[in-house]
């Protein structure tokens, strides 16, 4: 895989064969930024990162990451002493450093990052035209923009930093290296990263895409059918495949980050929390990961040696999602979130229990066993779809399948087939912010509605309130390290000014803290909402999203960039 752009870095870099770079990035299995050898311009004895860390005021490992994190920051940096660092993961010696600020890219990245742009070169901000802003992630916008070179139309997601702070630069750094080592149709193409020496701010170029599951399945209008279903399955469970044969964990598969062209291809995103590993060499990672309504049972009950069975748990519940028209575990917290799991799937057998020695398990173990009842929930789903459910919903990962499994069971090799991507219908745009937005303005005119018509407005019920495909702030993956990240996120990129980048973003308050009790009261019995009814509160009309130039737009777009914003925190 190589920068569509064409130009190679003139640097010592880029004159390594792809090979050896494969081959170096296959030893960096088992990373977490901050960890020990992830090549990320991690503990290499490279000057330069020695160098930002003084500069950047440098955090340590657990820069990003709430209490729990720290302790295993402190575990792992324990680790590190130990380990002698491999040279090979190292930042690029200094002349490499050198050649990257010639070849264009700002000292900050070269030094952080020097791995994850290795062999690129770095487009400037002023050959890409701002459309409009498509997303919001947790430390990033996402803009839709015309490449002035070719009049491709392109996402451009701008990563907000903190004075250059080298630890979300690593965070980032990791992404873009992910990306690198990916290479498949079912997952978003890095196409090239914009930046320029001076700059202070870093845009990542993607192929652009139309919609996204999340904000279709939220879609009043919009209703999959099986082979759709089927369709949608096959393409995320192939990315997967993909993923974990290159020894890569999403860890943080969601509607939202599954993007859909306008052709019908599926394709996995938001590789932020992504990391690599080596199910042969386990080394301990953050269980902090994945959005709480698609997080395995074990990342709950506190694992640190998991594998791909989290994110086919995830698959799991968006299979059950599609199928049964809303998200099947809602969960608010971590501990409603686990009691949710072991209604629908049961609690873990007592063997499991034993051998699995989860950190959690004597907080979380119920006192009576939770029966499962997969199949008594969902018995109106389709033929062949229940085992599969079953088995990636299964509370043992090692009971779950692989992605390769899961493509060959029934669900796939029985009628009603998948769809060909190519015929399904063409939806207009669609993205979950789209979906969100909607839900503001519905949740306004009512309330606008209430104020005008005083007590006989209709109050929505809460099973009206769009339950689905919209996780709820604080269900946000690894929360405390987003918000621990967004404080660390100031107005640096102000200095990139005089490339016209869009102003900083204004970042709205994220949410709660996450599971504060960690007692799981078998009493508690959240209110669960039945299977059977899909009801969505969103307006259909076109809600105005904040659009302004990248680089002057001609004069027809111009009108367009009054408008203001409406941020939505994901
Ligand atoms: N290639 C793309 N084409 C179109 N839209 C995109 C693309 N990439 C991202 N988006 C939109 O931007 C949103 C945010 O992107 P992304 O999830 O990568 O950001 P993030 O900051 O990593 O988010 P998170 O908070 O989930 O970590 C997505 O949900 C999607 O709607």
């Amino acid at each position: 895989m190589g920068c569509v752009f064409g130009r190679e870095a003139a640097s010592a870099a880029s004159a390594s064969p792809r090979a050896k770079e494969s081959k170096k990035e296959g030893n960096l299995v088992n990373s977490e930024v901050g960890g020990d050898g992830d090549g990320v311009g991690g503990d290499g004895k490279g000057g330069e990162v020695v160098e930002a860390k003084e500069r950047g005021g440098g955090g340590g490992g657990e820069a990003r990451n709430g209490k729990e994190q720290k302790e295993e920051g402190n575990r792992r940096r324990g680790e590190r002493r130990r380990a002698r660092p491999n040279p090979r993961l190292s930042n690029p010696p200094k002349n490499v450093h050198g050649e990257q600020v010639a070849a264009g890219w700002p000292p900050w990245l070269s030094a952080v990052a020097g791995e994850a742009i290795k062999g690129w070169t770095p487009r400037r901000a002023d050959s890409f035209e701002k459309i409009d802003k498509i997303g919001q992630g947790t430390y990033s916008n996402v803009y839709k923009a015309r490449d002035s070179l070719t009049g491709k139309i392109v996402a451009l997601k701008k990563v907000r930093f903190d004075n250059l702070e080298p630890e979300s630069v690593k965070f980032m750094a990791r992404e873009i290296l992910i990306l690198r080592r990916l290479d498949h149709p079912n997952i978003v193409k890095l196409e090239g990263l914009v930046t320029s020496r001076m700059s202070c701010s870093l845009y990542l170029v993607f192929e652009y895409m139309e919609h996204d599951l999340a904000g279709l399945a939220a879609s009043p209008t919009i209703k999959f059918t099986l082979p759709q279903v089927k369709c949608y399955m096959n393409q995320l469970l192939s990315g997967l495949e993909h993923c974990h044969g290159r020894g890569v964990l999403h860890r943080d598969i969601k509607g939202s980050n599954l993007l859909l062209d306008n052709g019908g291809i599926l394709k996995i995103a938001d590789f932020g929390l992504a990391t690599f590993y080596d199910p042969n060499h386990k080394h301990p990672m953050t269980s902090r990961v994945v959005t709480l309504w698609y997080r395995a049972p074990e990342l709950l009950l506190g694992a640190t040696d998991y594998g791909v069975g989290i994110d086919l748990w995830s698959a799991g519940c968006i299979q059950a999602e599609l199928l049964a028209g809303k998200p099947i575990m809602p969960g608010r917290t971590e501990v409603e979130q686990l009691h949710k799991i072991f209604k629908l799937c049961g609690s873990p057998s007592e063997e499991y229990w034993k051998k699995s020695k989860l950190p959690h398990a004597t907080i979380f173990k119920p006192q009576q066993p939770y029966k499962r009842c997969i199949s008594e929930t969902f018995k109106d789903f389709p033929p062949f779809s229940l085992p599969l459910i079953e088995t990636l919903l299964a509370i043992d990962p090692a009971e779950r399948q692989t992605a390769t499994a899961a493509l060959n069971s029934e669900f796939f090799t029985t009628k009603p087939f998948a769809c060909e991507p190519s015929s399904l219908p063409q939806y207009p745009p669609s993205k979950e912010m789209d979906a969100k937005l909607r839900d503001e303005e519905a949740r306004r005119l009512r309330a606008a509605g209430g104020k005008a018509n005083g007590a006989g407005a209709k109050k929505s019920r809460p099973r009206d309130r769009a339950p689905r495909g919209i996780p709820v702030p604080e269900a946000n993956a690894e929360l405390q390290a987003n918000l621990d990240r967004r404080r660390l996120i100031s107005h640096a990129n102000a200095k990139s000014k005089s490339e016209k980048f869009p102003p900083p973003h204004q970042d709205g308050a994220l949410g709660f803290p996450l599971g504060s009790s960690h007692h799981m009261d078998p009493a508690f019995d959240p209110p669960d909402v039945p299977f059977s009814t899909t009801s969505f509160v969103y307006q259909k009309e076109p809600i105005q999203t904040w659009s302004g130039p990248l680089v002057d737009p001609p004069p027809r777009q111009k009108k367009q960039s009054s408008t203001t914003s409406k941020p939505s925190a994901k």
